[in-house]
């Protein structure tokens, strides 16, 4: 398998400047530089507890850094009033293990719902076209009239991924697409991170602990080590060291 490489785009969308968080005594992040470049996918390596969903929390405003700037598609995250804030995260889409689909409703039921809910002058033929058309992009247009309980873990997924990109975002955090799947549906699902970024040209990051993902997927990575993104670079570039703390990602996952 051979690794993506490096997008040419230095348009950042996403720019972390030494940011850093703690918890009581505790301090997570310590500093942390990290930026996302326009049409690029970003995936974001650390063990569990290195702060990766805290930064995340932190880019979508739910969280506010101690120290350092956040800014995310031109605006200054931290300086944004609730409205403006609101208005930045439907340009965000999450795509993260606990957005489950509801449960009583259809697959074209749980596609339209974020669509009624933040784009109210759509007419009903608008919404119905935008349902099919997220429903190619992520091939399963024959699940429209299923329950979600009728579907597989990666049909669901995908579905999952659909009702983000709906609202046709700028931006995607994916945190642990891959997570809970059977080793041939990761490999559908990196496929369609890939696709998701041809066809949708949206910039990416992608917090995984599978480097199978990482690879495939990735044009660059950043790994998280000590509060800091302290290797960054193509898969290759991040990996060609003897640092302890890195190598055992590499040997764990027995990658090619
Ligand atoms: N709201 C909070 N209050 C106190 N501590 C927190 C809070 N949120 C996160 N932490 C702490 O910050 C650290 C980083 O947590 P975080 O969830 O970002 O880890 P992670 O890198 O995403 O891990 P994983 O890979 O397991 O998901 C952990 O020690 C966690 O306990």
């Amino acid at each position: 398998m051979k690794a993506k490489s490096e997008t040419t785009s230095k348009e950042k969308v996403i720019a972390i400047k030494g940011v850093t968080k703690s918890f009581g005594d505790y301090q997570v992040l310590k500093g942390a530089d990290l930026n996302l470049y326009k049409g690029e996918n970003l995936v974001v390596l650390g063990r569990s507890g290195t702060g990766k969903s805290v930064l995340i929390k932190i880019i979508s405003g739910l969280l506010t850094q101690d120290s350092g700037t956040v800014n995310v598609l031109g605006k200054d995250v931290n300086q944004l009033k609730a409205k403006e804030l609101l208005e930045l995260r439907l340009r965000i889409g999450f795509s993260f293990q606990n957005s489950a689909l509801y449960d009583s409703m259809t697959i074209r039921q749980n596609l339209e719902f974020p669509l009624i809910r933040n784009k109210k002058k759509l007419t009903k033929a608008e919404i119905n076209n935008a349902v099919e058309t997220v429903l190619d992009a992520v091939g399963l247009m024959q699940t429209i009239n299923q329950m979600p309980s009728e579907l597989s873990g990666g049909q669901r997924k995908r579905i999952g991924i659909a009702r983000t990109l709906i609202l046709q975002p700028e931006i995607m955090l994916y945190d642990e697409p891959t997570a809970g799947l059977d080793p041939i549906t990761c490999l559908e699902i990196n496929s369609l991170i890939n696709e998701v970024q041809e066809r949708y040209k949206t910039s990416s990051i992608i917090i995984t602990h599978d480097l199978t993902c990482a690879k495939e997927v990735g044009n660059r990575i950043a790994m998280l080590l000590d509060g800091q993104f302290q290797r960054k670079g193509t898969f290759n570039e991040v990996f060609d060291t003897d640092d302890a703390r890195v190598t055992p990602f590499f040997e764990y996952n027995f990658i090619q």
